[in-house]
């Protein structure tokens, strides 16, 4: 499980940059000791000096090109999020300026070397070799702003959650303090993983539990799918939106208790909202809360679910009472798909097993 922009470097500013290269030329022509008459000890420095700030820039630069994942190659749900964050447009024409730059670089390290070989007067190769970083200093600056965006987006872009894209995967929703973060505990076996999510505040947790063949994984959406899908801006639905790439089957909790502070009339219309808004996907109803809950608020709830041709699961997700059967119910729902993604994944590693012979 990795952040698609974990090994982003950070991206120094142009002026950052030149400090940088210029700082470690001098470093590198004080320790050389060049050989011969003045001229050529002169020349060689000079040299030096320019091979080295252009070394250390394109290197630099290159690195960021490198380890920067290009937008389209991520999977769905990373660049419905990466949309969110940052503009793919201002992003690329950043990637595409860092190219450029490293290009003019090396250009002029070729052009000024072949200057500075041609003179025979050490003042001359020096102001040579000085224009060559007045020179170098303006290609850097000229990319300053996509410089800044970058390392701007790349502060933003390695807070992605960290999930597991290969492993099938089950959203919980439901109003705040219905349980969700309780269940998911009950349900997974290993210590839920707290992951950044954009826009929210708090975070998602996942957890992941196995069947004896395959794994599933739940995640908790704190803020995401506990309060209505209508109230939220167009970024917030984005990120919401995103989750659809993510999760294959959506647990909505009831609370008919009603201790979470919401009525079961507001949580009927959250769930309205949801079902509707994730409608392709198949849900699992749970009613939690069943040691606290009073009969006749389970029994308007149950009724309500049934309408819609659904039919909820009773827990006590504190007790564990009843999670055995949500279990059995996700693993049922998604055993075609974990076996399916087992199936590709096997593929995936003999084809790259072959491509080796
Ligand atoms: N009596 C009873 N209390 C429960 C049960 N499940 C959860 N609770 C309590 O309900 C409260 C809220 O539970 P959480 O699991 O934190 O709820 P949540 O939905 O994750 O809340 P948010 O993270 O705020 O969205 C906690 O005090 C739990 O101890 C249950 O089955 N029975």
């Amino acid at each position: 499980m990795r952040n698609p922009f974990e090994r982003m470097p950070t991206v120094l500013t142009a002026d950052e940059l030149i400090d940088k290269a210029f700082r470690r030329a001098e470093r590198a022509a004080s320790a050389f000791k060049p050989r011969g008459d003045r001229v050529r000890k002169a020349r060689q420095r000079e040299e030096l000096r320019i091979r080295t700030v252009s070394n250390v820039i394109r290197d630099n630069l290159r690195k960021v090109l490198e380890r920067t994942p290009g937008l389209s190659t991520l999977p769905k749900f990373y660049q419905e999020l990466v949309d969110v964050l940052v503009d793919r447009d201002t992003f690329h024409k950043a990637m595409a300026g860092i190219d450029w730059a490293i290009r003019m670089v090396r250009e002029l390290e070729e052009r000024y070397i072949e200057r500075i070989r041609y003179s025979r007067d050490p003042d001359e190769m020096a102001q040579l070799r000085r224009q060559f970083y007045g020179r170098v200093a303006s290609v850097l600056r000229d990319i300053d702003d996509r410089l800044r965006y970058l390392n701007k987006a790349r502060e933003v872009l390695k807070d992605l959650p960290v999930v597991d894209l290969e492993v099938p995967t089950v959203v919980i929703a439901g109003h705040p303090n219905v349980g969700k973060s309780t269940l998911l505990k009950a349900l997974t076996t290993a210590k839920p993983e707290i992951a950044s999510y954009p826009f929210t505040t708090r975070g998602i947790n996942v957890g992941q539990f196995e069947d004896g063949y395959f794994k599933y994984q739940v995640i908790d959406t704190p803020g995401l799918l506990d309060r209505p899908i209508s109230e939220r801006n167009e970024i917030e639905k984005q990120a919401i939106l995103a989750l659809k790439h993510l999760g294959k089957l959506i647990i909505y909790i009831f609370d008919p208790s009603e201790y979470c502070g919401f009525p079961i009339e507001e949580q009927m219309h959250l769930f309205e909202e949801i079902y509707r808004e994730f409608g392709e996907f198949p849900f699992i109803v749970v009613l939690n809360k069943v040691d606290v809950a009073k009969e006749d608020q389970v029994k308007v709830i149950e009724e309500f679910v049934r309408k819609k041709g659904l039919e909820p699961i009773k827990i006590s997700a504190m007790k564990g009472i009843g999670v055995e059967k949500v279990r059995e119910e996700i693993v049922k729902k998604l055993r075609p798909m974990a076996q399916e993604l087992a199936k590709k994944k096997i593929e995936e590693e003999l084809r790259r097993y072959r491509a080796d012979l």
